[in-house]
């Protein structure tokens, strides 16, 4: 028989993260799966499930939870010579992950998805040897930027709230980073920089309207040290999705990146605070199967 394991994340689903867990059982019980469900009670845990699901060889783990919830599960499966293939139903704020496979962010429907007979292999990243799923960002905009729940964005509304975000360029000390790629070399003062997957930053399925989830490329935008005309005209940019034809902005697609500086500069990779740079990015093509919705 099958072996399926549930990793649920009870605080994402609030009152009906039981009920999402036991509609998935059934839809993987009707399946013939033998079914196992964790439940999160904190950090860590869904990485230590997502690493007994290959020990115990399980053939599909479905992560039930937000980016958080993802980004452990899969965090859990690294260097394991059998990985499961994985489900995604997200109940998180920003969900750039599900967004970007074109998984339904109503639970019920990404529930009933789980159905689909359809499978992605998608790339995934390794930052100083742990893996993303979305973006490491780094400079001084990073933590405002990316750390940002889809809520508090509704309050303002996307644009208004990238306005108000990019404004602070303006007063934000720019430090100098220096960035190696494919044997070429960036070096100057920046704000941010950003090394995406996906079509999907923060919530924001613009800034990287290229990027595929299996193309296997990190996509880079470094935003120049700007004034304060220009910020308005990058917000555009960014809700526009031509942010990397900015003038202020360089970007490249690479396979590997390494970004450095003199100074310390925190990350933030996939939402969470990452590791402090110097930073070696590079894309793990191909490196999780993925249920995907069956397309119309
Ligand atoms: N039972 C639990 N009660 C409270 N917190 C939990 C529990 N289980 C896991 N957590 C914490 O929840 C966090 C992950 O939450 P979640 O999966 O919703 O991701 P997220 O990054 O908050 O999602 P998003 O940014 O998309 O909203 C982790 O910090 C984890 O330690």
């Amino acid at each position: 028989m099958r072996k399926a394991m549930i990793i649920s994340n009870p605080s994402s689903g609030k009152e009906k993260a039981a009920q999402y867990v036991s509609q998935v059982r059934d839809i993987l019980e009707a399946r013939q799966y033998a079914v196992v469900v964790n439940e999160t009670a904190g950090e860590g845990d869904a990485a230590h499930y997502g690493l007994h699901a290959c020990k115990d060889g399980c053939d599909l783990v479905i992560s039930i939870g937000g980016d958080g919830t993802l980004h452990e599960t899969i965090n859990g499966m690294l260097d394991q010579e059998q990985r499961p293939l994985l489900g995604i139903v997200p109940l998180g704020t920003v969900n750039d992950f599900a967004r970007a496979l074109h998984i339904s962010l109503d639970p019920e429907e990404a529930i009933e998805q789980l159905r689909s007979e359809q499978t992605r292999l998608v790339d995934l990243g390794m930052v100083n040897g742990r893996l993303f799923a979305n973006v490491v960002a780094a400079g001084s905009l990073a933590e405002a930027l990316f750390s940002v729940s889809s809520e508090e964005k509704s309050k303002l509304g996307s644009f208004a709230y990238l306005k108000e975000g990019l404004k602070d360029l303006v007063n934000t000390q720019a430090n100098v980073l220096k960035i190696e790629y494919d044997g070429q070399f960036w070096e100057g003062e920046s704000p941010l920089f950003v090394a995406v997957l996906t079509n999907s930053v923060g919530g924001f399925e613009k800034l990287s309207p290229d990027a595929e989830v299996d193309d296997g490329l990190i996509h880079c935008f470094v935003i120049r040290n700007i004034g304060v005309f220009n910020s308005l005209t990058l917000g555009t940019s960014l809700f526009f999705g031509n942010l990397k034809e900015h003038k202020d902005v360089h970007y490249f697609a690479s396979k590997e990146v390494h970004v450095r500086s003199d100074e310390t500069i925190r990350t933030n990779v996939d939402g969470e605070e990452g590791p402090a740079l110097p930073i070696d990015i590079r894309v793990l093509p191909g490196y999780m199967k993925v249920i995907v919705p069956e397309k119309d």
